[in-house]
This record gives structure tokens, C-alpha cells and sequence, in this order.
């Protein structure tokens, strides 16, 4: 017999949308006949412009909406938005809203974190270690007692995200998780996101950012009005038809690549460098020009 937790094959898709619709009542339709897979393991950028249907793709896909039309399958079999189905579900994925003023709403930061795991019924040595996990992961640990009224936009979107890894999902989705934040603000929720990885989640991004994307997530999941597309990201970010149908612009890594090939500094198989990190490696590894 199969248990809810047995791992399944790396072929089924921890959490899938088949042939999704959603309207909004009385509007029109937002998304339709949307296939999106999550695959154990990925990290997926979800890009498109400003209401394509990005944040309303996230919440059918853990259940904070109902599809209207399609199937929303975990490990391969339909949910039931029942009590029993959406805990299922909300216990494996765990979105992230975009604001997370919407989220927060305990006194402490700890408290704030601890609020999931307690509303599973978990025994308090087990919620303790979990709070602990997740504020470690977002390393926010010194925050534990901190009003979470008292917290910069920063702290209170890591603060936020920890509720969420407190649950231990399986597949963590954010909405925007970047937007707002600083440069040195993103590179630590970067670092964070990495360590998640590690650990084995999976991860689904809404962003903006198409460098972003390029260099964090292996996959690219697109909306434009012809529908979602989903593909590698350096593919589908290199396609300059979507990009314009999405209001995209193109990676500072593609453009750069780009120029490299026309001028044939860089073979038209080789890697992209995707951030000025990894075009400073690509370089320094070249030998020097000679006159
Ligand atoms: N609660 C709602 N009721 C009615 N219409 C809504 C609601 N939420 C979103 N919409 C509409 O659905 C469409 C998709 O919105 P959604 O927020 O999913 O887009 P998005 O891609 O996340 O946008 P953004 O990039 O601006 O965050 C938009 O036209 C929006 O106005």
C-alpha cells in the first residue's frame, strides 16, 4: 500500500495543474488551459507581466483558490478540496504571499513562526524544533523575540518565509519574494533559498527580475497571452518572440553572450555567463589578447 509520504518517482511531478481555468467571478478569464508541472528538486522562475495571472497561478497551485476548470494533482493523484485534501496539500506546498504584511500577524517573530506547526497538532518539542530549523534557514534566529510590528520590510519578508519552512514543505512558493528588497537584502535570501535547496526543497518563484531568474532557477515558467510557456530558463529566457510577448527584457547575461558570439569570443555551445561574477571567471580563464 501506498502512504501519503512515500516518495514517488522522480517522473511524477510533486504537484501539477492539468489543463487549469480560473476566473475571477464576474471577470474574465485569467488563466486557461494551463499545464504546469513541479518536478522534485527544481527551482522554477515564474515570469509575466503585471496581472498575466502570476500570483493567481500560485494560489491554485497550493490551494489558496480553486481551479474553475482542469485538474490540481499531488503525486500524481487529483486533490480533493475537502478538509483532509487541502491539508495533504498544504502540508507538502507552502506559498509565500508578496506582502508580507498579509502573512504576519502574531506578536514575535517566534511566535509568528511557531503558528503553522501548532496548527498541525505537532507536540511543543517538536514545534520548538522546527521554529528553530526555519529561523536558522532564514537566518533571522536573533529575531526570535523581536515584535514583528517592529521589523524592517526585509526581516518581516524573512520572517515570513520562515513561517512558511516551518512547515518543512515540500515545495516552498513565493510570490516576489526579492521585490523590495536590497542588494545585500536579496543575496541573503539567496543564501537562504540555497540552503533550502540543499536541504532538498523544492522552490517556485514569481519575479520580475529576468537576471534573476537566469541565474537562480533552472526552469522558466513564462506567461504571455498565448498561454504559459514553461521550458529551461536559459532557453526560454533566449527567446527574444516570448520576451516581447511576456514585456520581458532580455538578460544582461544573454545580451552579453550575445556579443561574445557575434564577435566569436564565445563558442555557440558554451555556457552563458549569467552574472558578472561568471563572466569575470570566463575572462580570466581566456588567454591575454595579442596584438
Ligand atoms: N480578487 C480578485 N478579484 C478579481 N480580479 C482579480 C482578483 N485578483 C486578481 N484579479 C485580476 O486577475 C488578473 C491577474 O492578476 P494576478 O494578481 O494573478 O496577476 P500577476 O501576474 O500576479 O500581477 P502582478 O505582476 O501585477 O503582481 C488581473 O487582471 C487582476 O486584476
Amino acid at each position: 500500500m501506498t502512504s501519503p509520504t512515500t516518495p514517488t518517482s522522480p517522473a511524477t511531478p510533486v504537484v501539477e495543474l492539468v489543463q487549469a481555468g480560473f476566473a475571477y467571478e464576474d471577470g474574465p478569464a485569467v488563466l486557461s488551459g494551463v499545464d504546469f508541472a513541479v518536478a522534485e528538486g527544481r527551482a522554477i522562475a515564474l515570469l509575466g507581466r503585471n496581472g498575466s495571472g502570476k500570483t493567481t497561478l500560485l494560489r491554485l497551485l497550493s490551494g489558496g483558490l480553486r481551479r474553475g476548470s482542469g485538474s490540481l494533482l499531488l503525486d500524481g493523484a487529483e486533490v480533493t478540496y475537502d478538509r483532509k485534501g487541502l491539508t495533504r496539500l498544504r502540508t507538502t506546498v507552502q506559498l509565500v504571499v508578496q506582502d508580507p504584511d498579509d502573512q504576519l500577524f502574531a506578536a514575535s517573530v517566534g511566535q509568528d513562526v511557531s503558528f503553522g506547526p501548532m496548527n498541525l497538532g505537532l507536540p511543543e518539542e517538536e514545534v520548538r524544533l522546527r521554529v528553530r530549523e526555519a529561523l536558522e534557514a532564514l537566518d533571522i534566529v536573533a529575531l526570535e523575540d523581536r515584535p514583528t510590528h517592529l521589523l524592517s520590510y526585509g526581516q518581516r519578508k524573512r520572517a515570513a518565509i520562515a513561517g512558511a519552512v516551518a512547515m518543512r514543505p515540500r515545495v516552498l512558493i513565493m510570490d516576489e519574494p526579492t521585490a523590495g528588497l536590497d542588494p545585500h537584502g536579496q543575496e541573503r535570501l539567496l543564501d537562504a533559498l540555497a540552503r533550502l535547496r540543499a536541504s532538498g526543497t523544492t522552490v517556485v518563484m514569481a519575479t520580475h527580475d529576468v537576471d534573476l531568474a537566469l541565474r537562480w532557477a533552472d526552469e522558466a515558467a513564462v506567461l504571455s497571452p498565448a498561454g504559459l510557456r514553461t521550458g529551461p530558463v536559459a532557453e526560454l529566457l533566449g527567446d527574444d518572440a516570448l520576451l516581447d510577448a511576456a514585456r520581458l527584457r532580455r538578460p544582461w547575461g544573454t545580451s552579453v553572450a550575445r556579443l561574445l558570439r557575434a564577435h566569436g569570443l564565445l563558442a555557440p555551445d558554451a555556457p552563458e555567463p549569467r552574472t558578472p561574477e561568471e563572466l569575470d571567471a570566463w575572462a580570466a580563464a581566456r588567454p591575454l589578447a595579442t596584438e
